[in-house]
């Protein structure tokens, strides 16, 4: 058996492509979308990510707003900026870059986002909508993995087995509400668990989200199953690779998602139809 791709660039192309279309008639009626993004110091990866997200707004019709400070910037300061940023009406969503210097508190950064504008859906008022099935933003990583999902016809997952490897609050844990919230029936898979690779065999849909290169081998998976990785490391040859041996499995798999070119591009996709969603709320407020 040889598993069918899916394509995260093509998804997510035809994604902003929609959102593009909403955001023009946002802008028709005055109010454009805009996302602050908030870059503090000089992490090499975090400037790459952070410039594709601004391109991918600017592709888009959103309008971004880069923020760029030292590592030295005290947590205050950075506070006092979410503080204005919470309070300008033309700003729709905030994105706060991880990882941060380590002298500042991130939870107590992301905490101080307006909920309404926390479009990478990282507050604990978006958590627990999450967690009760209230409207929030959903974390883009996640969101973006079930988007992947309905684009090969998976809408409802009764009666299919999902398991979840890996537990981060980003990641691993919305990934498995969600999956939860289409009728799987859910495992969460983490370093504690005794016997991963029977585990994985039993999934239907499995989730590859650790951080390790070439975790998930052909005889982890059951054949036919769907294989989504999330992962994003860096092989010794300086390759980007994900969580998956892609090739092995591939032998396998009903259907996989590449590392470039799958869940990566549908993260910056759901960002932008999280702030798109925001501006859309915003303006819709009595
Ligand atoms: N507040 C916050 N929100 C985030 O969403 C967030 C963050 N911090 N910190 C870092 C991680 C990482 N992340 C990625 C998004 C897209 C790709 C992506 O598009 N990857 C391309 C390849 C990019 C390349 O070539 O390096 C792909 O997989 O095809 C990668 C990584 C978002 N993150």
């Amino acid at each position: 058996m040889t598993a069918q791709r899916i394509d995260g660039l093509a998804l997510s192309a035809q994604i902003r492509q929609q959102v593009a279309q909403r955001a023009q008639a946002c802008a028709a009626a005055g109010h454009p979308p805009g996302l602050a993004v908030i870059l503090v110091g000089d992490n090499p990866a975090s400037q790459v990510y952070v410039r594709n997200k601004i391109k991918a707004c600017e592709q888009t019709g959103i309008r971004s707003v880069l923020e760029q400070y030292g590592a030295d910037l005290e947590e205050d300061a950075l506070l006092q900026r979410i503080a204005a940023l919470n309070a300008d009406p033309g700003i729709h969503g905030i994105l706060v870059q991880l990882p941060l210097p380590r002298h500042i508190d991130a939870h107590k950064v992301i905490e101080a986002i307006d909920p309404t504008k926390d479009v990478d859906g990282f507050h604990v008022a978006s958590a627990g909508a999450l967690m009760v099935g209230q409207p929030g933003f959903k974390p883009c990583t996640p969101y973006g993995c079930m988007k992947m999902l309905e684009s090969i016809g998976l809408h409802d997952l009764r009666g299919k087995s999902a398991v979840v490897v890996g537990r981060s609050n980003i990641v691993g844990k919305p990934m498995a509400l969600m999956l939860l919230a289409a009728n799987a029936t859910v495992t969460i898979a983490h370093s504690g668990t005794s016997d991963l690779s029977a585990v994985c065999r039993q999934a239907d849909i499995l989730v590859a989200a650790v951080g390790r290169e070439n975790l998930i081998t052909a005889e982890m998976v059951k054949p036919g199953a769907v294989v989504i990785d999330v992962g994003m490391n860096r092989n010794a040859a300086g390759k980007l690779c994900g969580d998956v041996d892609f090739e092995g499995v591939s032998e396998v798999a009903g259907w996989i998602t590449p590392v470039p070119g799958g869940v990566g591009p549908m993260t910056i996709a759901m960002l932008l139809v999280n702030t798109l969603e925001s501006c859309e709320r915003a303006h819709a407020r009595p």
